[in-house]
Order: C-alpha cells, then structure tokens, then sequence
C-alpha cells in the first residue's frame, strides 16, 4: 500500500485555494490601473475638452470598478485565511503526535512541529502571503509603462531591480542571523523550562546567583544574534523604502522631461508616477515581510522533512483479546541517538518468556539496563532488533490503542497530565465507567485516599491549578492508571520506591491480584518487597541477562539471599540493590519485617563496583 504523507496531501488540497486566490489577484492588480487610467482620462480628455459629463461618467465607472477591486481582494485574503485554518485542521493531529513523538529520545530535538505549523498557517493568511502572490503581476505595470514610453519602463525596471538586488541582500545577510537567533532561543528555552523545574534545588543550594548568570550569558547571545538580524535587516529596508520614493521623484522628472520634448502628454507623468508605484509596491513589502517568510519557508521545510521520513503505519489488524503470553526475542537497544559500531548497547540479546500468570522481578545495579527494558516492553522504545510480542504479535503488529488498553506501565517517575483524579486514573478515556476506575484504585489501595480529598475522584491534580500529591501519593495514582482496566500486562518499574510500609502491601496485593486474574506483571525493583508477590526473577547485568528463572533458585544460585528468609533475622542481600538499599539501615529492618520477608542489608560506598556499561 503506498505510503500517504499527510503534509504533501495537506499541501496538494492548498493548491485549488492557492489558486483561485492567484487568479483573484489577476484581477485585483488589473484594476489597479483604473487610477493610472483616469488620471489620464481626466488630465488628457476632460481637461482638454472640459467635459464636465466625461468626468463624472469616467468617475462613475471608477466607484464600479473599484466596487469589484474591494470584492475581489477580500475574496483573496478570505481565500488564504481559510486555506490556512483547513491546513492547520489537516495537520493539526499529526503534527500534534510528532510533538508528543519528539518526547521520545529517538526523534528528540529533531522536531517543533506544533511552532512550525503555526508559523505556517500564520503566514498563509498573513499579508505578506497577498504581498509574495502580488509578486507575478508586476510585468503588468511594467509593460504598461513601456506602452506609456520605454525610458519610463526601463527607469522603473532600473528600480526594481535595485529593491531586488536590496531584498538578495537582505536574505543573505540576514540569513544566517536568524538561523543562529533560532537556535540560541532554543537552548535558552530548554535551559529556562530546566531551571524552572529545578527551582527548589536552585534555591535549596545556593545557585540562584549562578543560574541566573548562565542563563543572562545565553539570553544576550540569543538577543545579541536576533538584534544582527535585525539592524541589517532595518537598513535594507529603509533603503529599499528610500529607492522606491526617490523613483517616484525620478519618473516626475523623466515624464516632465518627456513632455517638454514633447514625447508624452501631461497626464501620462501622473499615470506613470501611479504605475510605478504600483509596479514596486509588492517587492517593497516582500522585503519588509522577508523575515517571517523566511521562517515561513523554514517551518515548510521541517515539517516536510519530518512527515516525509515518518515510517508508514501499518494497518492494524482486529486481533483477538491477548491473553498474556509474552515472549522476547534478542532484544539489543542501543543508546539512543547513537551512531557507529561502537554505539553503547543499553541492552544486548534479551530473551524472556513469559506466561499469563506470570510475575517477573527484574534487579540488577544500577544502570543495568533495567528502565531501558522495561520501556521496550512496554513498547515506549523500540527494540533496535529482537521482537516482543504478545500472544505472537509482534507490538507493531497490533492497533496501539488496542493493545495500550492491555498494557500498564508504571515509570520510574510518574508523570500526570492535568485533569481529575478520575480521569488520570480512566489514562482519559471517554468511556470509562466509575466501577473501573474505583476498581483500579482499590488495587492500588488508594480509594480511601481519594475520598479523604475534598473533591474527591473529582479533585483536579496536575498542571499550575492542580493539587499537589506527595510522591507516595503520585506513585499509588500512577499504580492504579496502570492497573486501569485489569491488563494483560503490567509493567512496573520501581513501584515501591516512594511507598510506605502500608502502599508496599497494597502494592503487594495488587501484584497477588492481577496475577491471580492472569495477567502477567513485570516489576523492577531496588527493594526486595516488590518482589514478594511474583515467582521469576531476572538478573540484568550490563544489558544481558545474567540469570534469568525462578525468583528462589535466582536468589540462591545468585548467592544474593538465601531462600527461605525468616521473617525477623535480617539475612545480608547481596544483589546489588545500591540506590535503596543504601539508603538507610532502617530501611532494611522494614523490609525484614515485611511479609515477602527478603531482608536487605546496606553496602558501604567503597565497596560498591562503578556500574558498568558497554
Ligand atoms: N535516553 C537515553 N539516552 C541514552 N542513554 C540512556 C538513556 N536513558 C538511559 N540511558 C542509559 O542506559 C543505561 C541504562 O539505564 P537504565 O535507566 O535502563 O538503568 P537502570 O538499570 O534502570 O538504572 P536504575 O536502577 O538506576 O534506574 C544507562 O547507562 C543510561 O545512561
């Protein structure tokens, strides 16, 4: 099936308007001679003759004309306007996925679709459009002139192509001045948003002062940059602003010239001084206009680039339910945005099998490769070769929203889009139903929390307005969206790390529940508590699956605990569980106590081995 790039459709569909728009203009600038044309009716005819019926009849064919000029060029702007509203209809989805696309780190950085498209659809309905489509009719003035007399056509011509060598000038000065603002503004944004984001660790430490002399350094580069383009770009244009002006004087001169060699009538000066105005008017605004066409061209560029190396989705085929086999098949990823054969390899040649039912604790040392797994699992990454399907279908092969609903994924930082709690928990979907949603969040064990809340599953989180959760409570929200609808597959990565003793055994439960219910659960984890209710283990070290097989015989063969912990001797874990597990020895006694009765002890710093990676 050939691949329909949706920016190259949008575009084609502009044409039709593009067009008519073309023609209006046709006939906009063909009646813009009627005022050169009276002029030399009034000056050469009725003043000659006296005729004061000639005037008023000529003058009422002008009101007519001018009727149809004003209709005309309204017709064109609206023409342009709603081509650019259409575009932006055709697109907006679209550009809308690419931006959340740019989110992942395979296309990061590489798009602003959402910026680009609206500086498109603000310039096709801008005038600087209706100046650029003015651009083609100039001849016609032109060869009016050289009908009226050629020295005025060539003058005028002299002109033009003065403003035009003025407007190449302009581009090429100004050119790179732009392309360098675009960019200083781009990493003093992402600097700004950082910083923002940071702000209690700014202040907690002391880095206002720093912080803000980096960012003054990077927002005078930016300003230092856009105000180059800027000044070269004033004087172009002031000076293409002062040609045109002294052109007029000179064709005043050249036309009185002409009358005293008796080579033109007195009316052709006027008519000529309208005529070449009008012949120039279009470049002169295309050049004060440069700078957001120029962006415009750009924005066209991107977003024509993007759209067409954008693989083309398959079409999705109704699979039937899946019901929770899981199967990994040498899966590598490489660090993403790597190039070369010597790229990182986050994860190298993963193959895990597993059943419905099945629960899966995923640990190893930090930068392991662990998140990286889990996000390929849960299909946020792709896989650079290897496959994971569920139930034989590879992820791709299945409609993302269909197999989104059977998937729940809990990151390690739990991210919230503004809206309700009801709505965060239903991941938006329209037609949740209050039983789901208060189903997920009793697994999470969070329902009673809810209704503590003074609007309760009503109450808005996220965003500036939202109410603020504390971390433990974020992640037992997180937990209950992912166990929205009772998936097939949950993936959880460190589930446990903001919980208290109580969210641990509601986390525990949860785990228990959807296991019992057949789905499989994945759980990364630094505290053994997670691990409780699930029956395989795998070790990652460096990417690769060291061990991999029942969460008992892993742990012993793993010589990290031995199997049968008793619930009150702390027993030393040696699996290299720093980050937690370094935390505190309290920590560990908590643990001890805790029903999966894994018990942790803390290595020291210098005992701990630099993560390696590839
Ligand atoms: N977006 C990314 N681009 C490039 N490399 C990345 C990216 N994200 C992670 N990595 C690298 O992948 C490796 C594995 O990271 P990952 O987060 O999977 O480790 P982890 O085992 O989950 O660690 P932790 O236990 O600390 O969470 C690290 O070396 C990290 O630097």
């Amino acid at each position: 099936m050939p691949k329909t790039d949706p920016y190259r459709v949008a575009m084609a569909r502009l044409r039709p308007p593009l067009g008519a728009a073309l023609s209006f203009s046709a006939l906009v600038n063909l009646l813009m001679l009627t005022g050169s044309i009276y002029m030399l009716q009034v000056y050469d005819r009725v003043l000659t003759s006296g005729s004061v019926p000639t005037l008023l009849g000529l003058f009422a064919i002008v009101v007519v004309l001018y009727a149809f000029l004003c209709l005309y060029d309204v017709l064109r702007r609206r023409l342009l306007s709603r081509a650019a509203l259409h575009l932006d209809g055709a697109l907006g989805g679209a550009a809308f996925d690419q931006f959340l696309a740019s989110g992942l780190p395979e296309s990061a950085g590489k798009a602003q679709p959402l910026q680009d498209l609206k500086t498109l659809r603000g310039t096709i309905g801008s005038p600087a459009l209706v100046a650029l489509i003015d651009l083609p009719f100039v001849p016609l003035f032109l060869g009016v002139l050289f009908m009226l007399h050629p020295w005025l056509g060539w003058l005028t011509l002299a002109g033009a192509g003065v403003t035009g060598a003025i407007a190449l000038i302009n581009r090429l000065v100004t050119g790179p001045s732009i392309a360098e603002s675009g960019d200083l503004e781009a990493e003093e944004r992402a600097f700004t948003e950082g910083s923002r984001r940071a702000a209690e660790t700014i202040t907690a430490m002391g880095m206002t002062g720093v912080v803000d002399r980096v960012w003054l350094r990077m927002h005078s580069a930016s300003l230092a940059a856009a105000q180059r383009g800027a000044e070269a770009s004033e004087t172009l244009a002031a000076m293409s602003r002062s040609v045109r002006m002294l052109l007029q004087s000179a064709i005043l001169t050249l036309g009185a010239y002409l009358v005293l060699q008796g080579q033109i009538s007195g009316g052709m000066i006027i008519a000529a001084s309208i005529l070449s105005g009008r012949a120039l008017a279009p470049v002169d605004q295309v050049i004060g206009q440069w700078r957001s066409l120029d962006r415009a061209l750009q924005a066209h560029r991107r977003l024509r680039r993007l759209f067409a190396t954008l693989p083309a989705a398959p079409e999705p085929v109704a699979l039937p339910d899946p019901t929770g086999e899981i199967t990994v098949t040498g899966v590598t990823k490489f660090a993403p945005g790597s190039r070369g054969p010597d790229r990182p390899r986050l994860l190298e040649g993963i193959d895990v099998t597993l059943h419905p039912g099945d629960g899966l604790g995923v640990i190893g040392k930090s930068g392991s490769g662990k998140s990286t797994l889990a996000r390929v699992l849960a299909g946020a990454w792709q896989a650079d070769t290897g496959e994971v399907r569920i139930d034989g279908a590879t992820l791709s092969q299945w409609d993302p929203a269909r197999i989104g609903r059977e998937i729940g994924y809990l990151s390690q930082s739990v991210e919230i889009l503004p809206g309700t709690i009801r709505d965060t928990i239903a991941r938006l979907q329209e037609d949740a139903t209050d039983e789901a949603v208060i189903a997920a969040a009793r697994l999470a064990g969070i329902h009673e929390m809810i209704l503590q809340l003074p609007q309760g599953y009503a109450t808005q989180i996220g965003g500036a307005a939202g109410m603020p959760l504390s971390g433990g409570q974020l992640q037992r929200l997180g937990l209950a969206r992912a166990l929205y609808g009772m998936p097939r597959l949950v993936i959880l990565d460190e589930p446990n790390s903001n919980l208290d003793a109580e969210g641990e055994e509601a986390l525990t439960r949860a785990i228990r529940a959807l296991r019992a219910a057949g789905s499989v659960v994945i759980a990364i984890a630094h505290r053994p508590s997670a691990l409780a209710a699930l029956n395989k283990l795998l070790l990652l070290e460096a990417g690769r699956v060291a061990q991999i097989g029942d969460k008992d015989e892993v742990l012993a063969a793993s010589g990290a605990v031995r199997p049968s912990v008793t619930r009150t001797r702390p027993v030393p874990l040696r699996l290299p569980l720093e980050r937690r597990v370094g935390a505190t020895a309290p920590a560990a006694n908590q643990v001890a106590n805790h029903p999966g009765g894994l018990v942790v002890t803390a290595r020291s710093r210098q005992d701990r081995p630099a993560a390696s990676r590839r």
